[in-house]
């Protein structure tokens, strides 16, 4: 279970907060959309979740632990739990995505295995299955560089999978891609989501893929939660608050 309790986050130099009071809990089995204009705080959520961002105020917990007042290492146990999944794939060109994938060992394995990228038949072997998993058996070989956006954000998903992950966390990991390679992805995210049952939050601007595939939506406008609930309730009042700004921010 995640529970982020009474978060607040305001970057130095900032005189606004980016979070603002945030107050949600999300049990396994979910697949939460996370939706908001551009700037509504919906990054920051993510890499609160992750532990890359340290909250100013309030706590985030993952199974009762506390990832805001945790030791580096403490939070390097936690984050391989998390698999996440990014916008720009965060791959290694020259790599093939069979070595991509294998680097999703590294949070496992101490530096020196790292570093002379030795992995075990084990290892290779499940990093094989979760590339056949993610449709990709037959580019096992190619290096990365050569594949199209799709193919390249199945490598990042199949990565995040062999982690063995209890939390998927995405940040805008379609919005690199066209519509219908979009769809794909979202289509293949619910089926490894059902099948691993993992909780899965996603940030995402297609407002329309959010509603096809999420069990549950939650809205952020200038770092507050303005919506949670499931897709069904959130109608046009909910996509204009979420969107349409009445004022325009004026910065000085
Ligand atoms: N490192 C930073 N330093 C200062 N301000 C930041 C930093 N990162 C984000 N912000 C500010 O915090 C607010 C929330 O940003 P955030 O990136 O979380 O929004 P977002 O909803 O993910 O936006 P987008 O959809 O454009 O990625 C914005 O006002 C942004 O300018």
């Amino acid at each position: 279970m995640l529970k982020i309790k009474d978060l607040s986050v305001r970057y130095r130099g900032s005189r606004e907060d980016a979070l603002s009071s945030i107050n949600l809990t999300f049990q396994t089995g979910e697949f939460v959309c996370i939706l908001g204009q551009s700037g509504a705080g919906k990054s920051t959520l993510i890499r609160c979740i992750n532990g890359l961002q340290l909250p100013s105020t309030g706590t985030v917990s993952w199974n009762n632990q506390d990832i805001s007042t945790m030791k580096e290492e403490q939070i390097r146990n936690v984050r391989r739990e998390m698999g996440m999944i990014f916008q720009h794939f965060n791959l290694i060109p020259r790599l093939s995505v069979l070595q991509n994938v294998l680097t999703g060992m590294f949070g496992y394995r101490n530096t020196f295995k790292n570093l002379i990228g030795w992995f075990t038949d084990e290892e290779v072997k499940r990093a094989k299955q979760v590339i056949s998993d993610v449709g990709l058996n037959d580019l096992m070989y190619r290096r990365v560089e050569h594949l199209s956006g799709g193919q390249k954000q199945r490598v990042g998903i199949a990565r995040a999978l062999l982690q063995q992950p209890k939390l998927l966390l995405g940040d805008e990991p379609v919005s690199s891609l066209d519509p219908g390679t979009s769809n794909h992805i979202f289509t293949l995210l619910q089926e490894m989501h059902n099948r691993h049952r993992l909780l899965t939050i996603i940030n995402v601007h297609d407002f329309e893929l959010a509603r096809r595939f999420a069990t549950r939506l939650v809205a952020l406008k200038d770092g507050k939660v303005i919506f949670d609930g499931i897709p069904e309730d959130f109608k046009d009042k909910q996509f204009n608050d979420t969107y349409h700004s009445i004022k325009e921010k004026v910065t000085t």
